[in-house]
């Protein structure tokens, strides 16, 4: 049977390398630094740039297509997935420590049709980490296979998580309080990449247990959810069952016995859905 979509993962891969390049050299340069939902939630030039380089570029191989792209929904375009072939684009994930050089930045592109995510590419440019995963073939970065922990006990366990872009003293208080609860399991270690993307690296890696986060887009997600479960991991909802990549909470871990772990301590609440509200609210 001919394989649909390798030459479009093929091409993913390319256009990430490039758009990590252009990442890299603007890393020290592009200090024009905007804001979109809140003060804190940055955006800049150079997402907008690497943003338009990958959808032409995708365009000029594969013209029927469609795209979500973090900055084509930030200035206006829908947000709604149907069964049609979609990039789904996060031209800089971890804008925040790209303007800092805080240095965990990634190109994100997942690749869906009939709304099941078929490839995710994820590149760690500062790293040089190509994160990939083609569905039912398993999840590599720069070749290697990935294999997500083995470990059982949450109380030996590394977790990632972020505090997203919302000040909103409610937000705050609820992303406060799934913090202290998860700490005083007590887990071995919190982190967060800043980058949700990474972060689901991280977790297909084997290198932290459980990733969640309440507050992340379709964009930030759909590569790394896929790479998460070709490394043999999970997802799902912070309020348990399944995952759902528009509803802007996720759980992704090494078993679902840490999943439901952490998603006991999770204080639960739900963001405007991806595809419901402009993004610009
Ligand atoms: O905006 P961006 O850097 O592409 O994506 C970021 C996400 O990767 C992160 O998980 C979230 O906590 C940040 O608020 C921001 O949304
Ligand atoms: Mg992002
Ligand atoms: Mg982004």
């Amino acid at each position: 049977m001919a394989d649909l979509w390798q030459s479009a993962m093929d091409h993913a891969v390319a256009v990430a390398r490039k758009a990590g390049q252009v990442v890299g050299k603007a890393l020290h340069d592009d200090r024009k630094v905007m804001t979109k939902s809140s003060s804190v939630d940055l955006v800049t030039q150079t997402d907008q740039k690497v943003e338009q380089l990958i959808i032409r570029s995708v365009k000029e191989k594969f013209p029927t297509h469609r795209f979500i792209g973090e900055e084509s929904v930030a200035a206006g375009e829908s947000c709604v997935l149907t069964d049609e072939p979609t990039w789904i684009i996060d031209p800089i994930d971890g804008t925040t420590n790209f303007v800092h050089t805080f240095p965990f930045v990634a190109i994100s592109i997942g690749f869906s049709v009939n709304k099941e995510v078929e490839f995710g590419v994820v590149y760690s440019c500062l790293e040089d980490k190509m994160f990939t995963a083609r569905r039912g073939r398993g999840a590599f970065c720069n070749g290697a296979p990935l294999q997500v922990s083995e470990q059982t006990d949450i109380k030996q366990s590394m977790v990632a998580t972020e505090f997203g872009s919302s000040r909103a003293p409610e937000t705050v208080e609820k992303i406060f309080c799934s913090l202290r609860n998860i700490l005083c399991i007590p887990v071995q270690g919190v982190r967060g990449a800043g980058t949700a993307a990474i972060n689901m690296c991280l977790v297909a890696s084997g290198c932290v247990e459980v990733y969640y986060e309440i507050g992340t887009h379709v964009w930030d997600v759909a590569a790394g959810s896929l790479i998460v479960t070709e490394a043999g991991g999970v997802l799902m909802d912070v309020e348990g069952g399944d995952v759902d990549l528009m509803s802007r909470k996720i759980v992704a871990a090494n078993s679902k016995t840490i999943a439901e772990r952490i998603i006991e301590e999770i204080a639960a609440f739900s963001p405007p859905r991806d595809d419901v509200l402009p993004q610009h609210q």
